[in-house]
This record gives C-alpha cells, structure tokens and sequence, in this order.
C-alpha cells in the first residue's frame, strides 16, 4: 500500500526545520549508499552526527508517532536511518532497491520507507520521485510538509532536478508486521472496526472484528 500523509508536520515544525537546514553543512549522498546504488546516487546529505541533527531527526520521528494513519498502516516497531537529502540542479537518485538490513551497531530491517517533503513543489522543477509496480510507475511531488509512504520491496528513483533545489527528509521503518499485504489486510480491518464503531457503538460485530485483529496481531506480529 502506497499513501501520502498531508500535513505531517506543523508549518511551524517545517520553518523551524529549512531554517536550520539552510545554515547546515551537506556532504555526498554516496556516504550512506549501498555498493550498487552508490552508482546511481547523486545527492548531498546531511553530514550526521551533531546534535542539532538529532533534534531534527527526533522531531521528524515524533511527527510520525502521532499520526494515527502512519500508526494504523505501518505498525512502527522503528523508524531509523533517517536522512535530510538536499538535490540541486542536474541531482537525481536512478533507479534502485533501498538495503534490506540498515545500520552499524543496531541492525534495523526495512519494511517500509517514506519521503517527507520540505519544499514547496512549486519552487522545483523535476524531482520526483517515482515509484515501479509490476506494470505501471507513478510519480510523486508533494506539498511541504507532506509524506509519501511505499513498501520498501519496490524500484523506484528520483528524477533529474532541473531547476531550483529538493529538499526532502527520507527514512525507514521495521514494522511490527512485516508483510506489506498482511499490514493491508489489517488497516481494512481496523477502518472497518472504527466506522462501525462511530456508527452503532460497541456491537457483537464490533468485538468480533476487534477480536480478529487482535489474533491477526498475534499471528502475524514480528515483535
Ligand atoms: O528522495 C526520495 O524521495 C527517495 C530517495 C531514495 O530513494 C533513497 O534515499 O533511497
Ligand atoms: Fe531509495
């Protein structure tokens, strides 16, 4: 399941980010590509490290804790690796699949990744990001502020920058449930179980979808 969350942060949380990042030192993307996406990687980063980009990092992570929609569809078990990615004019990211397994010292798996949007798409040309299916691809440029969230399974690339600067922050998530179509099977669910809620209350079908969920969350749940 592919779904964009509008306003994931603030206007004041998107101010307060760009304003840092526009005084911030970038380095070469390439840093934290794997071997073959290395090749096809042509972006600048965030240099890690500091505290200010924890500060920043934790505020991009609290934005998605309190967002029902991510929680009902993701199941976060971890949101890691997080990058603030920078492409100027002539910058792409080709095509290629994220590493499965992330990080030094804690070994984190991605299920899931998102791009979170920090410039007005009207200030760009190019840029987006386009996601392969089995036939098809789809391009997405978001308003700041807004979220795209894919599974991570997919190819998908970001297109030549031709004018202006994308900013953008990107990061990664090792969900509790770790099959896209079991997480699918699971937000229909609970939809279903809230609007029948909203509409008749705690009914025997109420709990008999709330008990199917739950058992599901057993049978599934990679904890
Ligand atoms: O910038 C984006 O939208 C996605 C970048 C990407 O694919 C990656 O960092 O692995
Ligand atoms: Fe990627």
């Amino acid at each position: 399941m592919i779904f964009s969350i509008p306003n994931l942060l603030t206007p004041e949380e998107l101010t307060e980010i760009t304003t840092t990042l526009a005084e911030a030192e970038f380095v070469d993307g390439k840093l934290t590509a794997g071997w073959h996406a290395k090749l096809v990687k042509n972006n600048q980063q965030l240099k890690q490290g500091t505290t200010q980009v924890k500060k920043l990092k934790e505020k991009v992570v609290s934005a998605l804790n309190r967002n029902a929609l991510f929680q009902t569809a993701i199941h976060p078990k971890a949101i890691h690796s997080l990058l603030f990615s920078r492409y100027q004019v002539g910058m792409s990211y080709d095509r290629h699949v994220d590493n499965a397994f992330m990080g030094s010292s804690t070994i984190y798996r991605s299920d899931v990744s998102f791009t979170l949007f920090l410039q007005s798409s009207a200030t760009y040309e190019g840029g987006e990001l386009i996601i392969e299916s089995a036939d098809d691809e789809k391009a997405y440029k978001l308003d700041a502020g807004a979220a795209i969230v894919y599974p991570s399974t997919t190819l998908h690339r970001v297109e030549k920058v031709t004018k202006g600067t994308r900013l953008v922050v990107v990061g990664w998530v090792q969900s509790l449930i770790r099959e896209a179509s079991e997480r699918e099977i699971l937000f229909d669910l609970e939809t279903a179980r809230r609007s029948i809620f909203a509409r008749e209350g705690k009914t025997s079908e109420f709990d008999l979808l709330s008990k199917s969920i739950a058992n599901l969350l057993r049978k599934w749940g990679d904890i």
